[in-house]
Order: structure tokens, then C-alpha cells, then sequence
């Protein structure tokens, strides 16, 4: 899988990378060193959940700072929030679950997004309202690898980037499947690390996670 160079428009989010970094910013400053971290190790698009204060900021900061990152925003539960990080510089859209509503704001915003789902009927749902990239969460609490491999069979068209306690020991695993086009997770950046602001060790840990979804598999 290649990666396209940041200033090119991504029609799909699970194209951008094959392993996306999910990101908690706690403090402003250090969105961009982290994100800098993260593209130096070879995971350029970066998800940022809006789950703290500062999220909003640290988009904005991440996309005007950080040369070669895809910022987009994660935890995106409603229609007004897709509007504030698009406007904050956000490049892609991810949610844990969706509404009709929600789906809506985010086709409407002309940015890639990811409609987050856990069961059938909702990939059913979702399909049937033209939406074939969905984000599958929590991934290993939901069925893991074993309910992708099942949905494949019946519902082909839908792809996933599975999230949601996947490790290095299980990316592989996942990214081997048919309709999975990247995973997300957090490992990169254990929560000391990035307490001590030891953007080494993150780097490292991203060339690693670049590294693993790279090898081994004919995909
Ligand atoms: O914040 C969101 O919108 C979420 O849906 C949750 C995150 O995707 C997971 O928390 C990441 O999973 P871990 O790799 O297990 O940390």
C-alpha cells in the first residue's frame, strides 16, 4: 500500500496509512512534537480524538505546523463538531459509533470519513446509505479478527479500519484480512512516554508500527 504525499486530497481515509496513530492530547505543546514524532517514524496520518480541551487547538497546530501529517480528528460525535475541525485544518473525520445525522455532517463536509460500527445490521445500514469505509470499534472486544473474517463473506463491499485495544502482536493479523484497509490504536505512544516527552521512544515506536504493517503480508 502506498502512501500519498500530504498534499494530495485522499478520496478514502483507509488509504492514507496503514497504521493510524489515535492520539489523546493532553497539552497544547505537545501536539507538534509528537505529531513530528509520528511522521518521522513513517505514520503520517494522524487521528486526534477530540477528547480533551485542547484537541481542537492541537489539530489546528499539527496542521500548520507539521509538514507530511494527515491530521484528522477522532471522537467526532456531532454534526457541530465535524464543522470546527474542518475548519481547524482536519483532514479526515473518524467516530466510534454514528446517526443519520452525524453521517450526514460528515458527507457533507467533503472530507474522508469513518463511520464507527460494532454489528451487522449497522454495516447493513451503513451500506445502504452509500457509506463502504467504516471504522470497527472496539475491535478486539467486538469479535476481533474472527467477526471481520465472517462479515467478509456475506458483505464484501464494506471495508474496515478496525480500532480498539490492537497491539503489534495482533495489527498483523488484521491487516492480512481482505477488507481491512488500516487499523488504528494508541501503542506508539505509551502514556509515560509521552508524559516525559520522549519523542524518541515514540518515533521508535512508529517506525516499528510502519515496519509491521509493511512486512509479511501479500497485501
Ligand atoms: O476516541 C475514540 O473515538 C475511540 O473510538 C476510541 C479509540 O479509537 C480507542 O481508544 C483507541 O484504541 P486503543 O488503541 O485501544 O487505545
Amino acid at each position: 500500500m502506498s502512501t500519498p504525499p500530504s498534499s494530495s486530497p485522499a478520496a478514502s481515509v483507509l488509504d492514507l496509512a496503514p497504521v493510524v496513530p489515535v492520539v489523546v492530547v493532553d497539552e497544547l505543546a505537545d501536539a507538534v512534537p509528537l505529531a513530528r514524532a509520528l511522521v518521522a517514524g513513517g505514520l503520517p496520518a494522524i487521528e486526534v480524538t477530540l477528547r480533551t480541551p485542547v484537541a481542537l487547538d492541537a489539530i489546528r497546530a499539527i496542521a500548520g505546523e507539521v509538514p507530511g501529517a494527515v491530521v484528522g480528528a477522532g471522537t467526532v460525535i456531532t454534526a457541530e463538531q465535524v464543522g470546527e475541525v474542518v475548519a481547524a485544518g482536519a483532514r479526515f473525520l473518524v467516530s466510534p459509533g454514528w446517526t443519520d445525522g452525524l453521517v450526514d455532517a460528515m458527507r457533507a463536509s467533503g472530507v474522508p470519513f469513518l463511520p464507527g460500527v460494532s454489528t451487522t445490521s449497522e454495516v447493513v445500514a451503513l451500506l445502504e446509505r452509500g457509506v463502504r469505509e467504516m471504522k470497527f470499534f472496539p475491535a478486539e472486544a467486538a469479535g476481533g479478527t474472527a467477526y471481520l473474517k465472517a462479515l467478509a463473506a456475506p458483505l464484501p463491499q464494506a471495508r474496515f479500519c478496525p480500532t480498539g485495544g490492537i497491539g503489534p502482536a495482533s495489527a498483523p493479523e488484521y491487516l492480512a484480512l481482505p477488507n481491512v484497509g488500516c487499523v488504528g490504536g494508541s501503542w506508539m505512544l505509551p502514556k509515560d512516554a509521552v508524559a516525559g516527552r520522549d519523542w524518541g521512544r515514540v518515533e521508535a515506536l512508529a517506525r516499528e508500527a510502519a515496519a509491521l504493517s509493511a512486512g509479511g503480508t501479500s497485501r
